[in-house]
């Protein structure tokens, strides 16, 4: 019997298996609207049998964009773009969708990740970023304004605003980015946070503003919706004040207080200084201690890549659900494959089904059990 095909629970919200696609910024959006690239995209992986789709960093500001080419969800535009994408995907797809809400902060107003993710320059179309102190995210990079209370305010009501556009697309899940150094990480590392006010100093008080962001999003959403944050457990930084796996246990200890229905460990992100040791399921033991400890239902990712590897993860109780990024990107339908691996039954489309079971057991083996829904 496979942990990782078994159903599974991110609070509210049911799930067939263990397996959530993790969000992955395609960089294709115009002025923040989704276009035919993302129905292609998430149609695809939308097929892929996994139990969770999660839509990649989706900007609540047209300032909280990481590049010009991000997905946003702070206008009426951006919604209707949206909209028609997840209408053709969700009428061959029953697949649970959720979205991941995002403000870049101070790492706004960049290139391309590959083409070296430095922050634009005014006759590039800059922007002015903002972010809890002003402390640039790069030496040399112009540095971002200080939010006030009423810059604090607006951001926490586009975070409520692009929530109840995510309730009214029909989407199943929202995950607030707190993690790669983004906004809400900015505010709870040290390294980026240097406020003498009651958002900056203290844990508590570097805790509060996501917290806050957080409530007013619960508050604003139906009971049916699953609202969690992914979150940095590490800066990964061996010097000075930082973020570390300590903190990340009392803000999961926080959450799980306030109704939180899950928390998404990942790391890093936040300095430039990051010493990140890239091994097989390098941040899975960051998941294992927060599920533990916090009891909040956890998704353990990064380079979780192999089916056996998953599978041990879930039955050994490190994490609830895995979330897979690049090794789904090269291989939609790894889920599949997954399931062949471990003598499990993966959910396909019926169009691929009808044609089980010669083709399918000659691509799978003898394992592969597509099931019809
Ligand atoms: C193309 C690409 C885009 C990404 N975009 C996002 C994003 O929008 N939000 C986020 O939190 N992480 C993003 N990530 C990080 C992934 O969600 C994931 O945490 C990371 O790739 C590690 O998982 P993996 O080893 O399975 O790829 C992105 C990664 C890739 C490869």
């Amino acid at each position: 019997m496979s942990s990782l095909f078994s159903a599974g629970a991110l609070g509210p919200l049911e799930l067939r298996n263990r397996i959530v696609i993790a969000p992955m910024c395609q960089y294709t959006a115009q002025d923040g609207n989704a276009g035919d690239w993302h129905l292609m995209h998430l149609g695809q992986l939308a097929l892929s049998g996994a139990g969770l789709l999660i839509i990649e960093a989706t900007a609540v500001e047209e300032i909280g964009r990481i590049t010009r080419g991000c997905l946003g969800l702070y206008s009426d535009d951006n919604e209707a773009a949206l909209k028609r994408v997840l209408d053709a995907v969700r009428a061959h797809s029953k697949m649970p969708i959720g979205i991941q809400l995002a403000h870049a902060g101070r790492k706004a107003s960049s290139h391309k990740p590959w083409d070296g993710g430095q922050s634009l320059r005014p006759d590039e179309g800059a922007w002015q970023t903002e972010g809890p102190s002003a402390l640039p995210h790069a030496a040399g990079e112009p540095p971002p304004l200080a939010l006030d209370a009423a810059g604090l305010a607006r951001v926490k009501s586009a975070f409520v605003r692009a929530a109840q556009r995510a309730v009214a697309l029909g989407l199943d899940a929202i995950e607030l980015h707190a993690a790669h150094g983004y906004l809400l990480h900015q505010f709870l590392s040290p390294i980026a946070n240097q406020r003498t006010d009651e958002y900056g100093g203290s844990l508590a008080n570097r805790m509060r503003y996501p917290l806050e962001v957080f409530d007013a999003v619960r508050a604003a959403v139906p009971a049916h919706i699953a609202v969690g944050m992914r979150l940095s457990a590490s800066d990964w930084v061996d010097e000075g004040e930082t973020w570390t796996l300590d903190q990340s246990v009392q803000f999961a200890k926080a959450l799980a207080a306030r109704g939180g229905s899950f928390i998404h460990v990942s790391s890093g992100g936040v300095s430039q200084k990051q010493k990140i040791p890239l091994v097989d399921g390098y941040q899975v033991p960051f998941a294992e201690r927060i599920r533990r400890e916090s009891g909040l239902p956890t998704i353990a990712v990064g380079l979780i890549t192999d089916a056996k590897q998953a599978d041990a993860i879930i039955a050994n109780g490190q994490a609830d659900f895995v979330a897979i990024a690049r090794a789904i990107l090269f291989e939609p339908h790894w889920p599949w494959r997954a399931a062949a691996e471990l003598g499990a039954t993966v959910e396909a489309p019926q169009q691929y089904w009808r044609s089980q079971p010669r083709e399918m057991k000659g691509l799978f083996g003898e394992g592969a059990k597509i099931g019809m829904r």
